[in-house]
């Protein structure tokens, strides 16, 4: 018997559409087990609304594949909580229930992590420090990590993050940028299987810096990095202007894009298919995948919110899992 993927599963912020989605996410069949970190009412309450048929139960091994059940690991909110309501009070409880369900998996207790919309702004309002669930992740494994978005159509890995766009061109180093595509590209090979993965690299300034005529981050840090990478045999593109290198001809030839920051990459993949998008988080012990969107406060409660990023966060994460366990019993060091 091939084994079962457990995955551990974080809705996110309770006023927002993360617990309905799970509650639709819990009545599929599947072929893992899913054990939900969060509050146990905020789960329920969403069940009634949809009016579908919901159990939280006790215990992985016996009921986390069964449709219309989760396994509850309870991480209980501080005040009630209402759809569309932001309550920063609740903040220390989502963190706690991603970082409780981050440190079960990173002590292989679950095999894999997939997380609901978190509202950055109630985290922050609530006292906590915090610009992503990323970053959050890495910080709590120690390891460098690497944002990439994906969808049927393209592969979207960021070099920076979640900071403000002044900040972005000194975020960008050589040392950094190396880490980044090492990363990339490793994690194309392992979990995507490409023996001999394309990369194209986008460059940070209009027209990738105009031969350093508008912008001289192309010259001094991006291309030396890409030389020293291509040296040792990897397929790297670029630095390409942002403007045309997700041309459909041109993507076809990427295996993955990397852009230099969030907002030059990611309203690409989104505008190519929000839907089904997912967003992968490369570099950590086990996978952790996530839905592409945010909290949509003006849907929640409102039982209209797609589920399908939600549906393939679960399917990629426990693909990925499932590769990691039969790579581990046949002693393949992925
Ligand atoms: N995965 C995450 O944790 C994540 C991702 C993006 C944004 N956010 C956070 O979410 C909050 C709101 O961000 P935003 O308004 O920029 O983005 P958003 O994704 O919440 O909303 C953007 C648009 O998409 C729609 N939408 C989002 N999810 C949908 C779904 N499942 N079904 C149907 N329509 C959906 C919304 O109604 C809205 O029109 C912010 O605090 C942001 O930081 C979190
Ligand atoms: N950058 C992501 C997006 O736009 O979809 C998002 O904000 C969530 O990222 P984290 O998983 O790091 O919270």
């Amino acid at each position: 018997m091939p084994p079962v993927p457990r995955l551990a599963l974080v809705p996110g912020e309770p006023a927002g559409v993360g617990p309905e989605l799970c509650v639709r996410l819990a009545q599929r069949p599947r072929d893992h087990h899913l054990t939900v970190f969060g509050d146990a009412d905020v789960l329920g309450e969403a069940a009634h609304r949809l009016d579908l048929p919901l159990r939280l139960v006790a215990g992985h091994e016996a009921d986390g594949q069964r449709p219309g059940t989760l396994v509850l690991h309870e991480v209980a909110n501080a005040v009630a909580s209402r759809p569309g309501v932001i309550e920063p009070r609740n903040s220390p409880a989502v963190i706690q229930a991603l970082g409780q369900a981050a440190d079960a998996c990173q002590q292989g207790r679950f095999d894999g992590l997939v997380t609901g919309p978190v509202h950055k702004a109630a985290i922050n309002e609530g006292g906590i420090a915090y610009t992503g669930t990323t970053e959050l992740l890495a910080g709590r494994a120690g390891c460098d990590v690497v944002m990439m978005l994906a969808n049927d159509i393209v592969r979207v890995a960021l070099a920076t993050t979640h900071l403000p766009l002044r900040d972005v061109a000194t975020a960008i180093t050589r040392p950094g940028l190396e880490r980044t595509l090492r990363l990339l590209h490793a994690a194309l090979q392992g979990d995507f299987a490409i023996a001999e993965p394309v990369i194209a690299v986008l460059g940070l300034n209009p027209h990738a810096g105009e031969a350093g005529h508008l912008g001289r981050e192309e010259i001094e840090t991006i291309e030396p990095v890409m030389a020293r990478l291509r040296g040792e045999g990897m397929h790297l593109v670029g630095p390409l202007p942002a403007d045309t290198a997700f041309l459909p001809a041109k993507l076809r030839g990427f295996d993955a894009v990397l852009a230099m920051y969030h907002d030059q990459g990611l309203p690409v993949l989104k505008y190519s298919g929000f839907e089904q998008a997912v967003n992968i988080t490369l570099g950590l012990p086990y996978p952790r995948v996530a839905v592409d969107h945010g909290t949509a406060l003006e849907l929640a409660g409102s039982g209209r919110a797609d589920p399908s990023s939600l549906f393939a966060a679960a399917d990629a994460c426990a693909a990925f899992a499932r590769a990691r366990l039969d790579a581990r019993t046949t002693g393949d060091p992925r």
